[in-house]
């Protein structure tokens, strides 16, 4: 991985709501490269987040790309309504539906990047016959519906063969879940180039401290280890 190609993701799911223009505006001015969304439904993921009303009411707030992790099943009659919210990218689960290449195909017909994700339970091969139509692979490092969870370490074999399957095709490999400074190194040795991190970068919600912390995880990755 060269430096540049490492991308931090913070996850607004560990935003305080209470106020999220302002911390849209103060993650943008902190250095975070993309906003990761993540939209949870209460029965794919046993928590519920929020909708396409919110996704647009930030929009405008930043011109950086939003990649909206859909936790929801079934996800196919909501692509549209995220796709027209203001997402850049959108990514479905492997496990949300029978018809996974359908999912993949209503995004791009909406013009959107195609991500997949799987959980921590499912095998990389499980998306093997939908790699050419994705722009994007999310390994879930640890079981989706909250923020403030351990990484689990299986993902970081699961990023290497994901990195494998994709081999020279330009895919994202995005891992969500855990990440820190402390295994941000790791994670990108194990090929993953778009780092997803919530309660890392928004532990305190203090802006003044989002700079540091997307920093330090940023130092992280790129840095050699002895
Ligand atoms: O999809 C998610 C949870 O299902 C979140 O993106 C993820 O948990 C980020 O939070 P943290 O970095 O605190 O683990
Ligand atoms: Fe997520």
């Amino acid at each position: 991985m060269t430096q540049q190609s490492i991308r931090i993701a913070p996850s607004i799911l560990s935003a305080d709501f209470s106020r999220l223009g302002e911390e849209v505006r103060a993650i943008d001015a902190a250095g975070g490269d993309v906003f990761h969304i993540d939209i949870m439904d209460g029965h794919f993921v046993p928590n519920i987040s929020f909708g396409p009303t919110i996704v647009q009411s930030i929009r405008n707030i930043t011109a950086k790309p939003f990649d909206v992790h859909l936790m929801i099943a079934p996800v196919d009659p909501y692509i549209a309504a995220f796709a027209r919210a203001g997402a850049d990218g959108i990514t479905v689960h492997a496990e949300a539906g029978p018809h996974l290449h359908r999912s993949i195909q209503a995004i791009k017909a909406e013009g959107k990047r195609a991500g997949v994700a799987i959980n921590p339970a499912t095998p990389v091969s499980a998306i093997e016959h939908v790699i050419d139509g994705v722009d994007l692979v999310l390994v879930m490092s640890v079981n989706p519906g909250f923020g403030g969870q351990s990484f689990i370490p299986v993902a970081l074999e699961k990023l290497r063969q994901a990195r494998a399957l994709i081999g020279g095709r330009p895919i994202d490999l995005e891992v969500d879940g855990g990440v820190d400074p402390d295994n941000a190194h790791e994670i990108a040795a194990a090929g993953a180039n778009l780092l997803v991190a919530g309660s890392s970068v928004f532990a305190g919600n203090d802006p003044a401290t989002y700079a540091d912390r997307i920093a330090a995880l940023r130092t992280a990755a790129t840095t050699l280890k002895a």
